[in-house]
């Protein structure tokens, strides 16, 4: 069972306050630092210091599997969510190579992968075998949906103990555009043509299809949009789940959390959901080339750090981004002030 939502801490904005201060007193003229110095202000409130640390970040991939692949939505088959978790164990896949390039602690969860994967390199967390097909049935139960949030939860807590000093969210899940293109569609109440997209690839009569098989579903499960959890039961992914609960440790914990693309957004909305607060500590990384990112994006009312037209998943737009956030707080912790190196400040 899942009920940690009500122990989200506020910002510290007066510590916000204290460090815009002091960013204009550093060597530059005013302001040119631009967003980065909103996101050193941002990460101060966050983390209650004037001088937070993001090193090491922590990464958490989240896999599992979807029924509705049976619907014929993606362009891969069911199995490659099986065959990229033992690429991640063996190193070979793109988060490996980022999460190395940035130090990052990585972390593998089977949360809900179809076949039992044997490797004690992988954390075994699975809740149920994949989702069943949510155009034929609710994905999940009420009570699996919650178990998700609390593998989540814990395995965010877990990480963060083990010294992760902010949180990159990843996902593998072969079909789990289609689950979030319809979270989306619940929460957004925007046209469902505009939240669909091509996912891993898909040709365009594929792409008609898997429009028709939301639209479909959605009328048959019915999701409470007032209700997060319903929502992840009916239509949603264990993956997604896992994601949501991981961002809710994170902000009980003052730890900022780097959104990743799609999946990873829509994730972020339900935890927003769950707990209003939880946003403040999400940084949206990247724009994904997923049509539906920008509508989740919005939602969340925050704006994206770059796009790079990226689509992958797993966590890469985050990990590819988090040097932006790392020379936010080392500008604060490291530049001159005018004062200490007697440069002449603006008249
Ligand atoms: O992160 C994104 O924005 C993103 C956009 C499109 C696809 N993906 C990845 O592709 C998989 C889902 O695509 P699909 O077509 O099978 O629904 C899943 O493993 C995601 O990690 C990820
Ligand atoms: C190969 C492959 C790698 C992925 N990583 C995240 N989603 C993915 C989907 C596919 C198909």
């Amino acid at each position: 069972m899942f009920n940690h939502s009500y122990s989200v801490p506020k910002l510290n904005k007066e510590m916000g306050q204290q460090v815009s201060r002091y960013i204009d007193t550093l060597t530059k003229p005013l302001g040119s630092l631009g967003r980065l110095e909103e996101l050193a202000i941002s990460l101060a409130a966050m983390k209650g210091e004037a001088f937070p640390s993001v090193t090491p970040p922590g990464v958490l991939v989240f896999a599992a599997d979807h029924g509705i692949t049976d619907e014929g939505v993606s362009a891969y088959p069911q199995e490659v969510t099986e065959q990229m978790v033992r690429n991640f164990l063996n190193g070979g896949a793109g988060i490996n190579v980022f999460s190395r390039q940035i130090g990052a602690l990585l972390e593998i969860i089977d949360i809900g992968v179809t076949s039992t994967i044997k490797d004690e390199r992988l954390i075994d967390k699975k809740v149920r075998f994949g989702t069943a097909n949510f155009y034929q049935e609710d994905a999940m139960t009420r009570k699996e949906a919650e178990d998700a949030l609390e593998v989540g939860y814990q395995q965010g807590l877990e990480i963060i103990n083990k010294g992760a000093k902010c949180l990159i969210l990843g996902e593998m899940g072969i079909g789990n555009t289609t689950a979030s293109g319809a979270i989306l569609a619940v929460l957004s109440k925007a046209e469902i043509d505009s939240l669909v997209g091509h996912g891993t690839g898909i040709a365009d009569d594929t792409f008609e299809h898997k429009i028709e098989v939301i639209k479909q579903a959605l009328v048959k499960r019915n999701p409470n949009p007032k209700d997060p959890v319903d929502i992840m039961a009916k239509v949603g992914g264990l993956e997604i789940a896992g994601m949501t609960g991981a961002m809710l440790a994170a902000a009980s914990q003052r730890v900022p959390i780097l959104v990743d693309g799609f999946i990873c957004t829509v994730a972020a909305l339900l935890a927003k959901e769950i707990s209003q607060a939880a946003s403040d500590y999400m940084i949206i990384t990247h724009q994904s080339a997923e049509p539906g990112h920008q509508v989740a994006i919005s939602l969340l009312g925050n704006k994206p750090l770059i796009d790079l037209g990226l689509r992958l998943g797993e966590g890469t737009g985050a990990t590819i981004a988090y040097p932006i956030i790392q020379s936010a707080t080392l500008m604060v912790k490291e530049m001159a002030t005018f004062d200490t190196v007697g440069v002449l400040n603006k008249q």
